[in-house]
């Protein structure tokens, strides 16, 4: 394996991004709430309710920032150097690929070809390869997508292998026409044959999703008839199988086709389910000791993503045997996410100095060993088990009870535990095993969704999981190239947006009430507190959406309350220098990763929408939960592939480049719920406007000094300005107006605050 000699040079390296700079502004806006804080508190017996609700809405955006300045104090990440690998390890590490999806409507079957043809195409051996899909839909469609698809890599892969092809998801490539400059003859034929190879599988499915009756005819696809995705019986398909692979650039790594069973009256536990499964069946066929996953619109868009992760796991370094996992950001090829982006640059990195980043679900490779629910005691420090550990795991009764008894799957993992390498078998003779793993009950009495594999419990599977390999001491990496490791697509704003923030909310506040929650484990587990800390800034999400809702009504109750706000004469210049300073600070953020200005405020005005409008229903949906009235469930996110794409340049340039089009950045709306709170907002604060141009806050009962003025005025005018997609939706027509059943119930409830404030 990994050469150990230390005179050559590092397969990679951790950057600190330590800056006393921002470390100084961050304590700044910290000093300044609390100054904030403590002006309320001084004051409290001199002033109205409001002023105590406003003191408590500050008092949680102090705990965020406390959280925000702790996470970020220390930010770090790993750089790699896939070019050393060759020299310095011999005999590179198999690795199992993983895919999942779930629906062929919401995720179409040609955007799981197109991740799937990524991932074959890799840089990296392909006898070490093996990519499994998982199909939660049961769909013949899907299947049949994926088995032309596989044809079609016997073309694709040698291509991009032969040329170098930098982005390997076809369906990005071909839309760079052929530059002239760069088309010796022969490339210039092989170019024009595989794209018009690619345009017939495109067609081949296109025309399938049109009619697919004739699949059934199909005697490949007898296992799909008869079935539904919630109820039907496990399909295992090896479609290709490198048989005999030595890793030659023509050859292309397996590929299987999997769908575990379905029974109306079973849980399945959605993606954490299909995952487990997943793990299962490589671990009896391939058994490879890491496993990459990614969601199935998240293709591969650099060929040595699988080099620069094993650049961190085959380190030679005193620590080199604590990473659990490599998680690459998750970064999009629409504009949709850029607050997403910045998010994860910068939490990301200051998360990634502390014990590691969060496992975000995509684009993260994981060790199989640990997915077994190793803790890192277990481990000698050359990585071997320790004998405890040996007795403690390897003992054929425990392993059947955590495990279940599948005398194969037992083998497989025993096998991985000892790092066994494993024996070149042929896929097909564990097809048996693999139905009898998939069944819905194998895994009833087990620890699977416990304490191995992905855990089950949330629909946050991947914080889940998260938190439960950092609570048994584990650190985890992270690494972010430049073009991005994996591109996928974000809904635009709209409806689909604010359901899966919903359900994102919903997820993390599940784990946020578990028994892995950061508020148990803080001290006794093996997790670091920073880190928890890191935690229990995500998990509480959903519960900001609350004071973040009364701070956009505030101003406006004030307006028409006559009552002051925000503090007066000079120490209204708190408040201004907080605004002032941490408008500067987010717009510095976005701007030094190269976003615009226009970017940021977007982002500054979804992240409001997204907590009052979306987030905002976690909190129902938990205590629902909670009291056991109502489970939460896993709605899949609409991807849409992309009309129009140009370019295969990298980053950010290439993200903005491959906006949809030029409606892209405008908010959709329909007639949910979501969009209730968001019009009444508008509604409220438009009102208080307008009734303190025309004198209203006469009418108010209040009156004299103290009352509200210019600052509560600039703070109404700045919620609408947050809110502006509202507020244009109130004008517009179709997918962008927001629907007059929603406006009239906003202007009702609106009215009623308006004469409760009065
Ligand atoms: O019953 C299910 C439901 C979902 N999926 C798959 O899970 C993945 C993630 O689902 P998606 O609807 O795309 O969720 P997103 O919100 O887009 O994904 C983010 O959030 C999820 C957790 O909420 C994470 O698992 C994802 O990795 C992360 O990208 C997709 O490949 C789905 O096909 C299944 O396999 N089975």
């Amino acid at each position: 394996m990994a050469d150990s000699s230390s005179s050559l040079p590092p397969l990679c390296e951790k950057i600190s991004y330590k800056n006393y700079f921002l470390r100084a502004v961050d304590l700044t806006i910290l000093g300044l709430l609390f100054s904030l804080l403590l002006y309320r508190i001084l004051l409290m017996n001199q002033n109205n309710t409001v002023w105590v609700v406003a003191f408590l809405c500050e008092s949680c955006f102090s705990f965020v920032w406390l959280l925000i300045t702790c996470i970020k104090w220390s930010p770090a990440a790993y750089k790699s150097y896939p070019e050393r690998l060759d020299e310095r390890v011999h005999d590179l590490p198999s690795v199992d690929m993983f895919v999942t999806t779930a629906d062929p409507v919401r995720e179409p079957p040609i955007l799981v070809a197109n991740t799937l043809l990524s991932l074959l195409a890799v840089n990296y051996p392909a006898n070490k390869l093996a990519c499994y899909v998982s199909d939660d839909g049961c769909s013949p469609l899907t299947y049949f997508s994926l088995k032309e698809a596989s044809k079609f890599a016997k073309i694709w892969v040698p291509f991009c292998k032969k040329y170098n092809v930098k982005v390997r998801a076809p369906f990005r490539y071909f839309l760079n026409p052929l530059a002239a400059t760069e088309s010796s003859d022969q490339f210039s034929r092989d170019w024009e044959m595989t794209k018009r190879e690619y345009e017939k599988l495109s067609r081949k499915v296109e025309d399938a999703t049109g009619d697919s009756h004739w699949l059934d005819e199909e005697d490949d696809f007898e296992a799909f008839s008869n079935t539904k995705p919630n109820d039907h019986s496990t399909i295992v398909k090896v479609v290709w199988e490198n048989k005999g692979g030595v890793g030659d650039e023509n050859e292309v790594p397996h590929f299987v086709y999997i769908s575990r069973e379905k029974r109306p009256n079973y849980l399945h536990h959605y993606k954490a389910g299909a995952m487990n499964f997943l793990v299962r069946v490589s671990g009896l066929m391939t058994n490879a000791p890491y496993m990459l996953n990614v969601d199935c619109d998240m293709y591969a868009n650099e060929a040595d993503v699988v080099r620069q992760a094993m650049c961190i796991f085959l380190q030679k370094s005193i620590n080199s045997n604590q990473c659990a996992f490599v998680q690459y950001p998750q970064d999009f090829y629409d504009s949709n996410a850029d607050e997403l982006t910045v998010l994860q640059s910068y939490l990301g990195q200051g998360i990634a100095g502390i014990q590691g980043p969060i496992y975000a679900g995509s684009g993260c490779f994981h060790t199989r060993r640990v997915m077994y629910g190793l803790s890192i005691d277990d481990l000698e420090e050359d990585g071997t088990l320790s004998s405890v550990a040996a007795r403690k795991y390897l003992a054929e009764k425990n392993l059947e009870r955590k495990f279940g008894n599948s005398k194969e799957m037992v083998k497989s993992v025993v096998e991985a535990l000892q790092r066994k390498p494993n024996p070149q078998n042929t896929l097909a003779n564990f097809l048996e095993a693999a139905q009898e793993v998939g069944h819905c009950h194998y895994e009833y009495q087990t620890s699977w969704g416990k304490t191995i594999g992905w855990l089950y419990e949330s629909t946050a599977e991947d914080a889940n999981t998260s938190i439960g390999i950092h609570s048994r001491g584990w650190t985890s990496s992270y690494i972010s190239p430049e073009p991005p490791a994996f591109l996928g697509a974000m809904p635009p704003g709209g409806p689909d947006a604010m359901l899966q923030q919903r359900r994102w909310a919903t997820g993390l506040l599940e784990v946020l009430f578990n028994k892995q929650s950061p508020l148990i484990g803080m001290f006794c587990r093996k997790i670091r507190f920073r880190q928890s800390l890191a935690y229990l800034y995500i998990f509480t999400w959903g519960l900001r959406s609350i004071p973040e809702l009364f701070y956009c009504l505030l101003p406006s109750y004030c307006l028409l309350h006559n009552s002051a706000l925000f503090p007066k004469g000079v120490y209204l210049g708190i408040i201004v220098t907080l605004v002032g300073m941490h408008c500067l600070y987010t717009l510095w953020e976005f701007m030094s990763l190269g976003f615009s200005v226009q970017s940021w405020f977007v982002s500054q005005s979804f992240w409001r929408i997204k907590t009052t409008c979306s987030w905002l229903f976690s909190i129902p949906d938990i205590i629902l939960k909670l009291l056991g009235i109502s489970k939460t469930v896993f709605i899949v996110t609409k991807k849409t592939m992309p009309k129009t794409m140009s370019g295969s340049g990298s980053g950010k340039a290439q993200r903005e480049d491959d906006c949809p089009n030029q409606d892209s950045g405008k908010f959709e709306f329909d007639g949910s719920l979501y969009f209730l709170p968001g019009t009444f907002i508008v509604l409220v604060n438009l009102a208080a406007l307008a009734g303190c141009s025309v004198g209203l806050k006469r009418l108010s009962r209040r009156h004299g000094e103290g009352g509200s003025g210019l600052a509560e005025a600039c703070g109404s005018i700045l919620v609408v300005m947050l809110f502006l997609p509202f507020l244009k939706g109130m004008f517009e027509k179709g997918k962008y107006g927001i629907p007059l059943s929603t406006i009239s119930k906003a202007a009702f409830l609106a009215v009623l605050f308006v004469v409760f404030a009065l």
